[in-house]
């Protein structure tokens, strides 16, 4: 490697004098970036810019990029061309074990390595030193209310000594939302939340969930979904992805709409919009996607 260079991803090196400089407005700052992995491009080119009061949701078909662009997010995977800045740091020069417990993720892939032993209180306070479990890191009264307070917040109080394995999956769910927001992180990363829910856990999820975006102490806030029936109202903005690249992002309503749907998803999908929430089927009427 060149004096003055910095590897950025397994491909590609950056000169250290032509990286940008971080705006501190913006949580996520991916310019040009591409993602490639085994020789497929999983996401790009894609340019994204989340400021701090921002509430995004990223929604697309199965396997157009979604979790490996909030991995990118959350600094789990570095772009093979473009470059990403992550709560102002730049990908590539900053320790990402220093800025990993600055992002609050819930993903399936988290949840699967949780061991089905854990008590559900130990997973939520265990957040602070970003490991799984309980082992013998000593926490303060302040943790140990915070973690209490999160675990009401999300209904999930009266779970606080059962077993984690033993739990629902709607209740998994809120446990391990109030892991992310342990840390008190810059930025809440949720990869389908209401993935495998119910109908009732899914509507008491969106509205927990409406209630954070609503609360202006709240970190900038991405969902990843397959459904607009997930969006919790107060959502701001929406990134459409298909095939890893963008269809539209933007303002919630500029993005969410049956035309843009019916690109993402290639069929012809009809949408309505409730109270804040979104519905969407397949419309009848042929060839709308085609336009
Ligand atoms: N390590 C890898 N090597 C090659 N291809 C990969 C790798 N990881 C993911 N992919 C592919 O990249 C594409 C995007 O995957 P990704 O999981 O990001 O999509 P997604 O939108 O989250 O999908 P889903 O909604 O089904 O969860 C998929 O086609 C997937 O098979």
């Amino acid at each position: 490697m060149q004096p003055g260079t910095v590897r950025a991803a397994d491909s590609v090196l950056v000169q250290d004098g032509g990286v940008r400089e971080p705006d501190p407005d913006l949580l996520i700052d991916l310019q040009d970036v591409h993602l490639r992995r085994g020789g497929a491009t999983l996401v790009g080119p894609l340019s994204w810019r989340v400021e701090l009061d921002e509430r995004w949701v990223v929604l697309g078909p199965n396997g157009a990029g979604k979790t490996s662009l909030l991995r990118l997010a959350a600094a789990q995977e570095f772009p093979s061309a473009g470059s990403a800045h992550i709560l102002g740091e730049v990908m590539g020069r900053v320790d990402t074990s220093e800025l990993r417990p600055r992002i609050g993720l819930s993903s399936s892939a988290l949840a699967a390595r949780i061991p089905g032993e854990e008590t559900v209180f130990d997973l939520v306070i265990s957040a602070g030193y970003a490991v799984l479990g309980r082992w013998r890191e000593s926490y303060d009264r302040m943790d140990v209310d915070r973690a209490h307070e999160l675990l009401e917040s999300l209904g999930a109080e009266h779970l606080a000594d059962r077993m984690y394995g033993t739990l629902s999956e709607g209740e998994r769910k809120r446990v391990l939302i109030a892991r992310a927001l342990m840390t008190d992180p810059e930025l809440l990363l949720l990869d389908e939340p209401a993935a495998g829910l119910d109908l009732g856990g899914r509507e008491d999820l969106v509205a927990r969930l409406a209630v954070l975006a609503a609360d202006p102490d709240a970190p900038a806030t991405v969902l990843v979904t397959h459904h607009v029936e997930e969006i919790p109202p107060g959502f701001s903005h929406a990134l459409l992805l298909s095939e890893g690249g963008v269809v539209a992002q933007g303002l919630i309503d500029d993005v969410i709409t049956a035309e843009n749907l019916s690109a993402a998803f290639r069929q012809s999908i009809a949408l309505d919009a409730v109270d804040g929430r979104y519905f969407a089927r397949r419309s009848r009427v042929a060839g709308r996607h085609r336009a």
